[in-house]
């Protein structure tokens, strides 16, 4: 049976490999058209071979998710409410304040309270005691990035696992390589005192030979690899697991293949095992997968803070080509004392001839793009966070990624469209807008090509809110921008 359904999915490992995560993370998805190579100097004066694309950077979710991860340094803490919809209305909602609430075995609330957690965030207060409970429940949850998820259900995996059983227990599924191994870190932080419970990594390049007898209990893995183990190297028995965790399924379904392996995989579980699926968003085909490999779940939701323009002045300034756009960028940089600004270019090429322009003007520039490894791109925005550089110059990668609350000005220095010229609405909101909680003012500078104009122009209507245009050779009016 297992050979059938094997041979079935003949491709798993091979579409693993096209999708190829490695690459991916350090080359995020793109359009080699007209890609050459040039010498450009850093920062800190090395000298780096950069490709040049005229094409632009594409977000790539997996990588996002996992640079989030390497820069964040505490909870994102969300003033929304947690909607909650129970398997079984009639039955008690719980939701705990404190860990002891949880009862949970000694050594791991040391290990909880080692990590620094003195408390449940606004998710792990009702999802923790749903995902604690006997008997063990189903659940969907959703908030975003950063609120806690992932603490939450490797606390579910540490708390059921029996130590003493000397086999895998629970299975973890995470798109990327690099994502499974982060989850893997929080395991071993968070049961540094559970001594003889060990995690092990089902990711391509981790040759087990077939027949082995794993060991360990808690097993973290990539969908085709974990399906590999299952039914081709016949490591893991997927009838002995307790609970079956798909991490980021935004991210998942976003890769080709891993939905099916996903749901093949859940197939096999026994019906008692506890089915835990988290997202950071949740859109319809989330929700539909979502709903097709969790049975009878519970659902939490922490909906994400809105973003507004409302507290954002916005400016434009028509310019004639690129060299007179940069000009009416130095005029504004030299007339406004600016803390901190994100420069948005659509292309590589752009944000890299800007980032030259302004070095060889003496300023102090940094640029993030696509190119980067996640861990320099990491490097570079945590350094932009501590302020040791006043200016990011970036392509849309890191759009949506960032929050650098410190930053009052934006500059798009290309405005954001899609194929045909359409106005790309939603890059502009994430590029300018701000959640209303932090309700801070900022500033938006649109560097506008004439033909550009009737797409600004369906920016303001679409949102509703007035874009001023500046003549940027008026240093008086400028001036006069108070923020
Ligand atoms: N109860 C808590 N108290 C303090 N810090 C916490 C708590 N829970 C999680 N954290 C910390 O907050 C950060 C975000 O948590 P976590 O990674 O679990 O979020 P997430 O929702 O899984 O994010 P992502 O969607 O990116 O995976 C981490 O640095 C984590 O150590």
């Amino acid at each position: 049976m297992a050979s059938l359904l094997w041979g079935g999915d003949a491709g798993a490992a091979e579409s693993e490999r096209l999708n190829s995560h490695f690459s991916n993370l350090s080359h995020p998805r793109k359009n080699l058209r007209g890609v050459k190579s040039t010498t450009v100097r850093n920062i800190d004066g090395s000298i780096n071979n950069i490709k040049e694309d005229e094409e632009d950077d594409v977000v790539d979710l997996a990588a996002n998710s996992l640079l989030n991860k390497l820069i964040r340094q505490s909870l994102v803490e969300s003033s929304h409410r947690v909607e909650v919809l129970q398997k079984d209305p009639s039955s008690p909602l719980y939701s705990v304040k404190t860990f002891e609430e949880l009862r949970l075995k000694e050594e791991l609330l040391k290990g909880i309270y080692a990590m620094g957690f003195n408390r449940p965030s606004k998710i792990q207060e009702m999802a923790l005691p749903m995902m604690l409970a006997h008997p063990p429940q189903n659940l969907i949850a959703q908030s975003q990035s950063g609120t806690g998820k992932t603490a939450a259900f490797v606390l579910a995996m540490l708390s059921r696992v029996n130590a003493l059983e000397l086999f895998p227990q629970c299975l973890c599924l995470a798109p990327t390589y690099e994502l499974a191994l982060q989850t893997g870190r929080v395991v071993e932080q968070m049961g540094k005192f559970c001594v003889d419970v060990q995690v092990m990594y089902a990711i391509r390049g981790n040759r087990i030979p077939r027949g082995t007898d794993i060991t360990k209990q808690i097993i973290i893995g990539t969908p085709g690899t974990v399906l590999d183990w299952c039914f081709k190297l016949k490591l893991i028995d997927l009838t002995k697991i307790r609970v079956f965790v798909l991490d980021e399924a935004d991210v998942m379904i976003d890769t080709q293949g891993f939905s099916d392996h996903s749901i093949r995989i859940q197939r096999a579980l026994p019906s008692e095992c506890q089915m835990l699926l988290f997202s950071a968003t949740f859109e319809d085909s989330v929700w539909h997968f979502a709903e097709r490999i969790i049975p009878d779940p519970n659902v939490i939701k922490l909906r994400k803070e809105e973003l507004t323009l409302n507290n954002i002045r916005q400016y434009y300034v028509l310019c004639e080509h690129r060299k007179d756009k940069y000009q009416a960028l130095c005029n504004i940089y030299g007339s406004i004392t600016i803390g901190q600004a994100i420069i948005f270019c659509q292309t590589r090429r752009n944000a890299k001839w800007l980032t030259v322009e302004m070095i060889q003007d003496g300023h102090q520039v940094s640029l993030l793009s696509g190119e980067l490894t996640v861990e320099q791109r990491a490097s570079i925005i945590q350094r932009f966070r501590d302020g040791k550089e006043k200016v990011l110059i970036t392509t849309n990668v890191c759009a949506r990624g960032i929050d650098v609350k410190q930053v009052t000005i934006v500059v798009n220095f290309d405005l954001p469209v899609k194929q045909g010229e359409e106005p790309d609405y939603e890059t502009y909101l994430h590029r300018i807008g701000r959640t209303g909680r932090f309700g801070k003012k900022g500033l938006a500078f649109n560097m506008i090509e004439v033909d550009k104009l009737p797409s600004l122009m369906k920016i303001q209507d679409h949102f509703n809110s007035s874009i001023k245009q500046l003549n940027a050779e008026d240093m008086d009016e400028i001036e006069k921008i108070d923020y």
